[in-house]
């Protein structure tokens, strides 16, 4: 295990920087001072934009390449439009670092505003692809801005890449108690791209005989990820899918605030990137009202990815100890969540 971090930070737009001031924060409080963390912040999102016309430009790739990890905060805001910095800047980031496995942890915490209080323990996690499926830009528009326009957006499923997110999915079933994996998509409709998926799943599922398969085709599955989440163990789906099915998993399991990610490249070619679930979330920006829950645990995942497994559950601990005494009748601001979590993993 490395003595010591080097991290990029990308705090971006809206929200972003509220956020992962916070879980920066959270971060320097939990590590032994034996741990070196050094950060290097990076100017992308909106206000570069509005500047420089630049989203990520070639040499802020290049530099971002040398990092062991990357946390991000948000991307996208009104002023800009939309897709320029989630195409131009976070998606191409994703592809760039080839992070195809987009892990999204779900746990209902106690004490959080859910409809499903009072439920089964929930915890499952969605292993998204995240480098192909309809996210690639793979189309186009004719007769634009006329009543005749006609608009594409062909999703790209490769054997290799449906593969590799695959045997991810079975090695995380493999190593969990419940050894679970559902595949959701949707072949009864979408039959190409579908029947690949699901002729990998049972294929590959022949070397994992410890494991169970299941299949929901995704309108069925979020009909049980509000009725039944306790039948989900690891869940494998394409980009779309998985950016949906997140969503609402975050909601069902206390709050969008409390959703965390890591986009992973397993090689370790490319460092990993963390980040929360949610987006730059303009209409809250700037009031204090965002909670930086889901940075701080993007920021256990981004720990627990670079060996430092007593740290990330100390994180871990620290929320569930946090929202357990947390009364909506008396909210804190941004600040006050982070420093709260700060003073707890700091023993
Ligand atoms: N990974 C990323 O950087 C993502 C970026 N986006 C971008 O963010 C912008 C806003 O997108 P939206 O669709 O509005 O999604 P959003 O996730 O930013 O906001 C949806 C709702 O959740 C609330 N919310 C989000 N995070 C919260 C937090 N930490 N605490 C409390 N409430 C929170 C917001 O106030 C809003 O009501 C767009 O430009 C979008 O493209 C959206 C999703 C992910
Ligand atoms: C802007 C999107 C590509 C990001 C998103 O909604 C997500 O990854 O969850
Ligand atoms: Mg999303």
């Amino acid at each position: 295990m490395a003595r010591s971090i080097d991290l990029a930070v990308i705090p971006g737009d809206g929200i972003g920087p509220e956020v992962v001031a916070e879980g920066l924060k959270v971060l320097s409080a939990v590590l032994p001072g034996d741990i070196k963390l050094e950060t290097t912040a990076y100017d992308l999102g909106a206000r570069r934009w509005h500047a420089t016309g630049e989203t990520l430009p070639d040499a802020d790739l290049e530099r971002l390449k040398a990092h062991d990890a990357i946390l991000l905060g948000a991307i996208g805001d009104p002023s800009v439009p939309s897709g320029v910095l989630e195409r131009g800047l976070l998606l191409k980031l994703r592809f760039a670092f080839d992070h195809y496995v987009n892990l999204r942890p779900s746990r209902l915490f106690p004490n959080t505003a859910t409809p499903l209080a009072g439920r089964p323990d929930i915890d499952f996690v969605v292993v998204r692809e995240g480098t192909e499926g309809l996210y690639v830009g793979n189309g186009g528009s004719m007769r634009t801005g006329t009543p005749a326009e006609v608009a594409t957006e062909v999703s790209i499923n490769t054997a290799y890449g449906v593969e590799r997110v695959v045997r991810d999915a079975f090695e995380r079933a493999a190593a969990r108690p419940a050894r679970k994996l559902t595949l959701v998509h949707k072949n009864n409709v979408l039959v190409h791209a579908g029947h690949l998926w699901k002729n990998t799943v049972d294929r590959i599922a022949q070397e994992y005989p410890q494991v169970s398969t299941d299949y929901l085709h995704v309108d069925a599955a979020t009909i049980f990820f509000v009725t039944q989440p306790e039948r989900f163990d690891v869940i494998v789906t394409d980009n779309l899918f998985g950016d949906i099915l997140t969503d609402l998993a975050a909601a069902v399991t206390g709050g969008i605030g409390l959703a965390a990610s890591g986009n992973i490249n397993p090689a370790g070619t490319f460092p990993s990137m963390f980040e929360p679930v949610h987006g730059s979330a303009p209409d809250i920006a700037g009031t204090g009202k965002a909670d930086p829950t889901a940075t701080v645990l993007s920021v256990a995942l981004l720990l627990r990815h670079l060996g430092h497994e007593a740290e990330a559950v100390r994180i871990e601990d620290a929320v569930s100890a946090d929202l357990a005494e947390r009364d909506a009748a008396t909210p804190r601001t941004t600040a006050q969540i982070g420093d709260a979590l700060a003073a707890r993993v700091a023993g």
